[in-house]
C-alpha cells in the first residue's frame, strides 16, 4: 500500500507531499483544486499514459502564459504485504516534444513494466459514465487495461500488433510503389500471431471478470453480462486453439488487403473487436442505460477487477474520480463498505465532504485547495505550491 506521495512540478502542484494511511483516502475540494491531478499522479505508477491519457509533456507544471511545462516527478513509498518498503518514482528530466517518462524503483532506473510487480492501480473516471455508448475503440482500450493489469504481457502483445498494423497500412496505401509481398506476408504473420494471443488473453480475462461479477450477485450494484464481439475473440471464447485463430486471422488479413488499401483503414482484425454488455436485471444493452446506470455497471466491473487482483502479490489501488457523487446513498454506502471489506487502498475525489459522511472516522480526509494538500494530524500535508490558474 502507498504510505506517502510526493509531487514536484506536476500539473497544478509545485511541490506537495502527503503521508497516506491505508484504506480509504478522501480528496475533497472545489472544482479545479487539483483532486484529479493527484489521482492522475498515482495512475502514473503503472505503465501507460495514466488516467487522462496525456503525454508526459502536458503534465509538467506551467505558469499562465508558459508554453512549455517544467520537468516533473511523482514519487511514492510503498509498504508491501511482507512489510518491506519500496520507493517508486516516475517523471521526466528534460522537457520538449520528445519528453519521455522514466521510472525508478528504489532509485534505480527500471523498465515501466516492473512497476506492476508492486502496484496495480485501477481507475474509474467520469468519462466512463458513457462507456457502453461511447466509441468502440475507447471501450476496447478500457477493457485491454483490465486484461493487462492481471496479465502484464498483454500490453506488449497489443503494442506489437498495433505497430505491425500501422506498418501494413503504410505499405498498402503507398501510391509510389506496390507493396513488397514478402514484407506484407511477414507483417501479417506477426499480426495474426499477436492478434490471436491478444484475443485469447481477452477471452480469458472476460471469463474471470464475468465470474467475479457473478460472485457479486448479493451486492447492490447492477450486474453486466459481458461479451466480446470479434471473430478472433469469439473463436477464443468457444475454446479454439490459438493456432487455429492465427490461421483464421492470417487468411482474413490477406483477404482484406484490397479493401483496406481502398479505404485507407484497417478494417479487419482484433483491433476492431468490442466489449459488449447487457444490463442483466433489465435485460437490455448497457448502451441504452442512463449515465448513472452505466457508471454503476462500470463500478461493479471495476470492483470485480480489484477483487481478482487482490489475489495477486502486487496490490491493487482503486482510484475513483467523482464516482461517489454519481451513486445514490445506498450504493455509496455499499461501495465504502466494500473498500473496507476488501482491505483496499482507495483514493476517492469529490467536491463536497458530506458526500463521504459515512466514512467520517473510517477514512483519511484530505482537503485539496490551491495546489496544496492538507490532512489533519497525524497526517500532515505540506502543500507548498499554488495552482497557476483559476480555481472555480
Ligand atoms: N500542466 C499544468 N500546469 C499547471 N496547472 C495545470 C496543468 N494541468 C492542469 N492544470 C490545472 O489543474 C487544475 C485542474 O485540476 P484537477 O483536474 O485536478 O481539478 P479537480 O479538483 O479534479 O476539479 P473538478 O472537481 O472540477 O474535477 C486546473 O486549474 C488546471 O488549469
Amino acid at each position: 500500500m502507498i504510505r506517502s506521495l510526493a509531487l514536484t512540478d506536476f500539473r497544478s502542484y509545485a511541490s506537495a507531499s502527503l503521508p497516506v494511511s491505508g484504506g480509504a483516502v478522501v480528496l475533497h475540494g472545489p472544482n479545479g483544486a487539483g483532486k484529479t491531478n493527484l489521482l492522475e499522479a498515482i495512475s502514473l505508477l503503472t505503465p501507460g499514459k495514466g488516467l487522462r491519457g496525456a503525454t508526459a509533456a502536458e503534465m509538467g507544471r506551467r505558469e499562465p502564459g508558459e508554453a512549455v511545462g517544467r520537468p516533473w516527478a511523482v514519487a511514492a513509498t510503498l509498504r508491501g504485504a511482507d512489510g518491506d518498503e519500496v520507493r517508486l518514482g516516475t517523471g521526466v528530466q528534460t522537457m520538449g516534444p520528445s519528453a519521455r517518462r522514466i521510472v525508478r524503483i528504489d532509485g534505480e532506473t527500471a523498465p515501466p513494466g516492473r512497476l506492476l510487480d508492486h502496484l496495480r492501480p485501477v481507475w474509474a473516471t467520469p468519462e466512463q459514465d458513457r462507456l457502453f455508448s461511447d466509441a468502440r475503440a475507447e471501450r476496447l482500450r478500457f477493457f485491454d487495461r483490465l486484461v493487462f493489469a492481471a496479465h502484464p504481457d498483454h500490453a506488449a502483445v497489443v503494442s506489437t500488433y498495433e505497430k505491425a498494423l500501422r506498418e501494413r497500412l503504410r505499405l498498402l496505401t503507398d501510391d509510389t510503389r506496390p507493396p513488397d509481398p514478402l514484407w506484407l506476408d511477414a507483417l501479417e504473420a506477426r499480426l495474426a500471431e499477436s492478434g490471436a494471443r491478444a484475443a485469447v488473453a481477452r477471452a480469458l480475462a472476460l471469463q474471470e471478470l464475468q465470474a467475479g461479477i457473478d460472485a457479486r450477485a448479493d451486492r447492490p450494484f447492477p450486474q453486466a453480462d459481458l461479451g466480446l464481439a470479434g471473430p478472433a475473440e469469439e473463436m477464443a471464447t468457444a475454446g479454439a486453439d490459438e493456432a487455429d485463430i492465427v490461421e483464421a486471422l492470417g487468411e482474413g488479413l490477406m483477404r482484406a488487403r484490397p479493401r483496406d488499401a481502398a479505404a485507407g483503414r484497417s478494417l479487419f482484425g482484433p483491433h476492431r473487436s468490442d466489449l459488449t454488455a447487457l444490463h442483466r436485471e433489465k435485460n437490455r444493452p448497457a448502451a441504452e442505460g442512463s449515465s448513472g446506470e452505466q457508471k454503476a455497471l462500470v463500478l461493479n466491473l471495476i470492483l470485480a477487477q480489484v477483487t481478482r487482483l487482490a489475489e495477486q502479490p502486487a496490490q491493487p489501488i482503486l482510484l475513483l474520480d467523482e464516482a461517489p457523487a454519481h451513486l445514490d446513498e445506498a450504493r455509496r454506502a455499499a461501495l465504502f463498505d466494500e473498500i473496507e471489506a476488501l482491505k483496499l487502498q482507495a483514493f476517492m475525489t469529490g467536491t463536497e465532504r458530506p458526500l463521504f459522511a459515512a466514512l467520517e472516522g473510517r477514512a483519511q480526509f484530505v482537503a485539496v485547495e490551491g495546489g496544496g494538500l492538507s490532512s489533519p494530524s497525524p497526517l500532515v500535508g505540506e502543500g507548498g505550491g499554488r495552482s497557476p490558474t483559476d480555481e472555480g
